[in-house]
C-alpha cells in the first residue's frame, strides 16, 4: 500500500471504507487527458468522521463519487465492509441538498427508505422522528420550497441519516450557507453525528470546518490530487463551536493550512 506521509497514524480499528491506489483520468470529447487523483489510499473506521480538505479543483467530489461508487475508478479498488451490502450501504449528502422538489418534505425524509424498498408506513413513521430531530415536523406536508436554505439542508441531513446507509458521504453540504447558518448546521451536524456514529467522509473547503467536526481531516495536494497529510483531530466530544476558540484550535489550523499551502507548486516556487 502506498501510505501517504501522515503525522498521524491510520486507525487501529477495522475500516468500513477503503481505497487503494485510486488513480482518476478524465478524457475531454476532444482527447485530452485530465488525471484528477494520484495514488489515493484511504481507510476510514467504523463511527469515525474523517474529513478532506484541499485547494479547488484537486480531485475531492471525484474522490467522493469513487468512494461512493457513482464512478468507477481508473486504477485502484474501494472496499465496503462486505456486510454492509445487504443495504443501502451509503448515503450522498451534496451542497445543492438534492431535495426534490416534487415531493413533500415527508417524502424527501422518506426518500432513501423507499428507494430500498420500505413500505410506506415505515418509511414515513421514521420520517417524521427525523423531521422532528432537524425541528421541520411542521413543515412535513408542505413542499420543500416553502423552506429557505439552512432547513433545506437540514432536511437533505435527515433525508441521509434516516436512510440507514452506515456510511454517509457529504460534499460541501454547508457550503451554500452564509456564516451563522452554517456555524449553527454544523453544530446540528455534530449533534447528530454524536448520537448516530454513523461513519462520515466530508468534504469542505473550511478548515475550520473539519477541525470542529471530525475525528481525522484528509489533506490533499492540487491536482492531480493526492493525500499529502493526515491530523487527528484531538479535541474531546461532545464539542461546540467554543472548541474554535481555543489555543489548541488555533494551532492545529495553521498546521493544517501550512500543510495545504506546502503542496501547492506556487508556494513551492517560493
Ligand atoms: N466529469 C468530468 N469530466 C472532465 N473533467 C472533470 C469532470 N469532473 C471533474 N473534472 C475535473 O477534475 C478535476 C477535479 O474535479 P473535482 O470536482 O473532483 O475537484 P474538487 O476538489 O471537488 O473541486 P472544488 O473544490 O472546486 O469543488 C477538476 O480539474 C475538474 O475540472
Amino acid at each position: 500500500m502506498n501510505a501517504p506521509p501522515s503525522e498521524d497514524h491510520h486507525p487501529v480499528l477495522p475500516a468500513v471504507l477503503s481505497a487503494e491506489g485510486i488513480d482518476h483520468f478524465f478524457v475531454s470529447p476532444e482527447g485530452t487527458v485530465l488525471q484528477a487523483l494520484d495514488q489515493v489510499s484511504l481507510s476510514v473506521a467504523d463511527g469515525e468522521f474523517v474529513c478532506v480538505v484541499g485547494p479547488s479543483g484537486c480531485g475531492k467530489s471525484t474522490l467522493l463519487r469513487i468512494l461512493g461508487g457513482l464512478d468507477a475508478p481508473s486504477a485502484g479498488e474501494v472496499r465496503l465492509r462486505p456486510e454492509l451490502s445487504v443495504v443501502p450501504p451509503v448515503a450522498f449528502v451534496f451542497q445543492d441538498c438534492g431535495v426534490l422538489p416534487w415531493l413533500t418534505v415527508r417524502a424527501n425524509a422518506a426518500f432513501g427508505l423507499r428507494m430500498s424498498g420500505v413500505g410506506r408506513k415505515l418509511s414515513d413513521g421514521v420520517a417524521d422522528r427525523w423531521l422532528a430531530r432537524v425541528g421541520l415536523s411542521e413543515f412535513a406536508d408542505s413542499y420543500p420550497d416553502r423552506l429557505s436554505g439552512g432547513m433545506r439542508q437540514r432536511l437533505a441531513l435527515a433525508r441521509a441519516f434516516a436512510s440507514g446507509s452506515p456510511v454517509l458521504l457529504m460534499d460541501e453540504p454547508l457550503g451554500a450557507l452564509d456564516p451563522q447558518n452554517r456555524l449553527l448546521m454544523q453544530e446540528h451536524l455534530l449533534r447528530l453525528w454524536e448520537q448516530e456514529h454513523k461513519t462520515v467522509v466530508l468534504v469542505t473547503h473550511s478548515i475550520d470546518e473539519a477541525l470542529l467536526l471530525g475525528d481525522r481531516v484528509l489533506v490533499m495536494s492540487d491536482r492531480p490530487g493526492r493525500i499529502t497529510d493526515t491530523f487527528t483531530v484531538p479535541f474531546p466530544r461532545p464539542r461546540t463551536a467554543a472548541v474554535q476558540d481555543t489555543t489548541a484550535f488555533a494551532r492545529l489550523r495553521v498546521r493544517v493550512r501550512q500543510a495545504l499551502r506546502a503542496h501547492r507548486p506556487e508556494e513551492a516556487a517560493r
